[in-house]
């Protein structure tokens, strides 16, 4: 389970994450969703420690990331980019994350096959396409079978089949009890990806709930959205 409570983060003294709270259980896909600046990445550096609150608390199986002694173990995070130095292969790339983190090696072939490298793990990252990267990026998430699982952005730039990959994988990560957060844009995608949203703009919850209740009375997740920031707008 993630707990967010009254988190506020200040970037040169000005909040841009004020006050936001929300809970993503486990068994679901929670989307994190808002426009571009509305503060989903700087919420999610605090809650895996990257980054320090000025005030709340974002919590990760009822513990600061900060305070996980084992933290693959927990949480598997996938930020922008693969995290992968690109003058190594996508096989030793995943063993030295497993070994930094006391995980068995045979985890690595085991999250290779599961995203679909298992052919490209002798290949130097460099030559990766960007929907690889992501792959590569979601099996080190994987490695220590984490309970948590958490994504900034998966399927910024990737094409119809890789975004479909991914929305299945995370499917069947909830279907397993897992706790899922993903924070997109993508609303289309969003809608039949997540069955529980929190909407964020300018810093601030603006709704939350099933994706149903957010988009009850709407043609789609986009019209309820625009709708929200409309009626956020002041007048
Ligand atoms: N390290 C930083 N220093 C100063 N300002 C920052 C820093 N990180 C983020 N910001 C600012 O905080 C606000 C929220 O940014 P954040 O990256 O959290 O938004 P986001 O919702 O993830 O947007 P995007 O979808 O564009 O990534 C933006 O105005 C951004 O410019």
């Amino acid at each position: 389970m993630i707990e967010i409570a009254h988190l506020t983060k200040k970037h040169g003294g000005r909040a841009v994450v004020r006050d936001v709270g929300f809970t993503a259980l486990p068994g679901r896909v929670t989307g994190f969703l808002g426009p571009n600046g509305a503060g989903k990445s700087s919420t999610l550096r605090v809650l895996l420690g990257l980054d320090s609150p000025d005030a709340g608390t974002a919590l990760v199986a009822g513990v600061r990331y900060r305070e996980l002694r084992h933290p693959l173990r927990t949480v598997g995070a996938v930020l922008e980019g693969s995290g992968a130095h690109r003058s190594r292969t996508g096989r030793a790339h995943l063993s030295w994350v497993a070994r930094s983190n006391g995980i068995p090696r045979s985890r690595v072939d085991e999250v290779l096959d599961v995203v679909g490298l298992a052919d490209a793990a002798r290949k130097r990252v460099r030559t990766y396409s960007l929907g690889m990267g992501r792959r590569l990026a979601i099996a080190a998430a994987l490695l220590g079978d984490p309970a948590v699982l958490v994504l900034d952005e998966p399927l910024n730039g990737l094409d119809p089949e890789g975004i479909r990959w991914v929305r299945g994988l995370l499917r069947d990560r909830a279907a397993e009890g897992r706790t899922v957060l993903l924070s997109s844009h993508v609303m289309a995608e969003v809608a039949v990806t997540a069955d529980d949203l929190v909407v964020i703009n300018a810093g601030q919850v603006v709704t939350r709930g099933t994706t149903s209740e957010v988009t009850a009375g709407h043609a789609s997740l986009e019209d309820a959205f625009f709708a929200l920031l409309d009626r956020e707008r002041p007048c």
